[in-house]
């Protein structure tokens, strides 16, 4: 089965699904028998190209990689420059839009509206964006499901670590009545590295350059992307909504090399946790740090890996843990959704 894929935003992990997509092409044909052709791509400072029979993936990248825009991509009959994002979403023959702009926690937007978009133009959206799924989901998800396509979002938490996938499916049958995790590379990056001395600033500027970090920083930092996790898996997950307002949230930008170093010698360590509880239909969320003896599952968990524990009625607690950030790990996300929409639609077309 082929796939006309448009991504909208081209950063770190675009890129990230792009290299995997040409890396891998064809291992993902013979053995899911999954093509894709990239018609176009829209970012806002490298520009836009579209291409209705299939722009040249390697060149786009490589052209972004070394001049930093797709200006230079070159010319060939039938290329179009310079749409938007809206217009490539709504006049391209595209039929999955990959939305991988950068994640508004306030608002969502623009990607709240370049989803309705899509969808309304009767096409699937696969997403690492956190914004549309914390903000809009019930809304986003009618839509799509009135318009008869796919909207994924696998990557909106803990990246390639199928923190959503893994409960609704592999665990289906328990009643998942708490959850609780290290949701954000970033600070457990940071955290990690001011254990072995490094300042804040510049085990930051260390996650900025591996690509972990939000655009804003600010997000990953003072808890807010966590929140925004801990909202999708309540509504996702649990089923059962949660406003973002109601999640108490603390970061982890009071926490000092002194703090780190008093947890250690008292034999914990600091850890940015969200926690979940079900109690009968109504859900209690909080984000914060907290000290954890070091004998706890999650105490041992460094660098940008995640975990979280789903504790389940009939198998116990479950802790599923991976990375929690990075270019390939989300690239992968986005392509896992690709491959579950295409086996959802071959199983209703046989
Ligand atoms: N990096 C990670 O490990 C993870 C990221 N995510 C989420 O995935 C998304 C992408 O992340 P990442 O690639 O790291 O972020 P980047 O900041 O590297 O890339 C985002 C890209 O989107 C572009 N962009 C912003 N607004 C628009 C717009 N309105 N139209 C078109 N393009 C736009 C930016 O353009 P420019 O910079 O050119 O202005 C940038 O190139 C984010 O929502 C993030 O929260 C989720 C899980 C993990
Ligand atoms: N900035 C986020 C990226 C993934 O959502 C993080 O550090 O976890």
């Amino acid at each position: 089965m082929s796939h006309r894929l448009a991504f909208i935003g081209f950063g770190g992990v675009g890129q990230g699904l792009a290299d995997i997509l040409i890396k891998q092409e064809d291992t993902l044909s013979q053995q899911y028998g999954f093509e894709t052709k990239v018609v176009a791509i829209t970012d806002m400072m490298k520009g836009s190209v579209y291409q209705p029979d299939g722009l040249d993936l390697k060149k786009a990248v490589e052209v972004v990689r070394s001049t930093g825009s797709l200006d230079d991509y070159p010319e060939e009959p039938g290329l179009i420059r310079d749409l938007d994002s809206m217009e490539t979403i709504k006049k391209t023959n595209a039929d999955t839009i990959i939305e991988v702009t950068f994640t508004d926690v306030k608002t969502g937007q623009p990607a709240i509206d370049h989803c309705k978009a899509a969808f309304k133009s009767k096409k699937n959206v696969v997403t690492t964006n956190k914004g549309p799924v914390a903000l809009a989901y019930e809304e986003l998800n009618e839509l799509a499901e009135q318009n008869g396509v796919y909207f994924g979002f696998e990557g909106t938490v803990m990246s390639g670590t199928p923190a959503l996938r893994m409960p609704l499916t592999t665990l289906a049958g328990n009643e998942i009545y708490e959850i609780c995790g290290i949701l954000n590379g970033t600070s457990n990056y940071i955290l990690t590295k001011m254990e072995e001395g490094l300042p804040f600033e510049d085990a930051l500027k260390e996650a900025q350059a591996k690509g972990y970090a939000e655009a804003d920083p600010t997000n990953d930092i003072e808890g807010y992307d966590v929140r925004y996790k801990t909202v999708i898996l309540s509504q996702h997950v649990l089923n059962v909504p949660v406003a973002i307002e109601d999640v108490a949230c603390k970061g982890i930008s009071d926490i000092t090399l002194e703090d780190i170093e008093e947890a250690k010698n008292n034999g914990k360590r600091w850890k940015l946790l969200a926690r979940l509880k079900n109690d009968g239909g109504k859900v209690t969320a909080t984000v914060g740090p907290e000290k954890l003896p070091l004998d706890d599952p999650l105490a041992s968990i460094t660098g940008a890996t995640n975990a979280v524990t789903y504790y389940c009625n009939l198998a116990g607690p479950i802790t599923l843990s991976g990375a929690g950030a990075g270019i390939t790990e989300t690239g992968y996300a986005l392509l896992i959704d690709l491959i579950h929409f295409q086996g959802k639609k071959e199983a209703v077309t046989s």
